[in-house]
């Protein structure tokens, strides 16, 4: 269901007669899915469901795409009976990413954390005792300790830093040849958001940021679960001299608007074909990485259209 719908309907309320638009009916409607075991229950038996295996999610191979079959009930059978049966097979989340559309990834990965979490907390931490899931799977509480445990994310600055003109890229060397992205880091505890980027681009190329920018956020399922806090900023004039810290990079180095601007362009998987073996790769779309790179080159290909 869109989150924009644009449908409104009655809803009677204190007497008088209230618009509600249907946007606000399901955020209402989810919440009380969360604290009403009875009314989850009943959702159950008329919703859909994805199927994992191993957190990997039953995806069905239909040309260069995945497609997520949606299941009237969940089913318990052996693993590849259960693929034969439902014409698909158990992938590695990480591996499908280029082949699923916006609203099935978002949605798998939301699937994938959860499940995730669940299965890293099934003892209290406290007293040691098995913890229990409500119907929702939103909370487990411990019955021993009364604690209840909510799942998670960790939070992540994302930064594009530019000296107005080029902006850094780095690398680590896990990536695939060539890839080059925004620089990235867990926030440490205590720490703002605007901190946590300050201390991030020090750490990993030596520079000191300003004019920080908020510009997006996104849930990122790999390898944990953590909510990216993408941000723009510039570095001082004239201080440009990255110094890589080694421990935490491969390379970092500045690229122009013409060199972001082709690799942009360059569609498809981060496989690089050999005649390119030299090239930028930048991070898939689905990447929150990717946004702030094309909003750096959509702002910078303006203002130099107006200049
Ligand atoms: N969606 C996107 O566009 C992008 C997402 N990312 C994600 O951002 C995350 C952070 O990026 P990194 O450069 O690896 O972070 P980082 O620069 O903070 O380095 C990772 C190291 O930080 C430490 N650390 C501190 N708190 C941690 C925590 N809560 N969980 C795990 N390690 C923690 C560990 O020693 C770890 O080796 C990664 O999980 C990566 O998948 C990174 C780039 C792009
Ligand atoms: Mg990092």
């Amino acid at each position: 269901m869109s989150l924009y719908c644009r449908t409104f309907f009655r809803r009677k309320s204190f007497g008088c007669y209230r618009l509600l638009s249907t946007y606000v009916t399901k955020a209402r409607y989810l919440f009380e899915l969360k604290e009403d075991e009875e009314a989850c229950r009943k959702a159950q038996q008329t919703g859909v469901f994805y199927l994992f295996h191993d957190l990997d999610p039953l995806l069905q191979a239909s040309g260069h795409r995945y497609l997520v079959p949606r299941l009237s009930r969940a089913a318990s059978l052996p693993k590849s009976e259960m693929e034969a049966e439902l014409g698909g097979s158990f992938i590695k989340l990480r591996q499908a990413l280029f082949q699923l559309n916006s609203v099935d990834s978002s949605l798998l990965f939301t699937a994938q954390a959860l499940l995730r979490w669940h299965d890293g907390h099934q003892f209290c931490s406290k007293s040691g005792q098995p913890t229990q899931k409500n119907m929702a799977g939103s909370k487990r509480v411990c019955p021993s300790s009364k604690i209840i445990y909510y799942p998670q994310m960790a939070p992540v600055v994302i930064t594009l830093v530019s000296d107005g003109a080029r902006c850094l890229l780095a690398r680590q060397s896990s990536f695939p040849k060539g890839l080059y992205s925004a620089l990235a880091g867990f926030c440490d505890i205590g720490e703002s958001v605007e901190e946590a980027v300050h201390r991030e681009v020090a750490e990993e190329v030596g520079l000191e940021v300003e004019n920080l920018q908020y510009s997006a956020s996104q849930h990122w399922p790999f390898p944990n679960s953590s909510l990216m806090i993408a941000c723009h900023a510039t570095v001082k004039p004239g201080h440009t001299e990255i110094q890589v810290n080694l421990k935490e990079l491969e390379a970092a180095a500045w690229f122009s608007l013409d060199e972001v601007t082709t690799a942009l362009r360059r569609k498809g998987s981060l496989a690089l074909q050999p005649s390119e073996a030299s090239s930028l790769l930048l991070p898939p779309k689905l990447a929150i990485a990717h946004h702030l790179i094309k909003k750096w080159v959509e702002t910078l290909s303006c203002s130099s259209l107006a200049a």
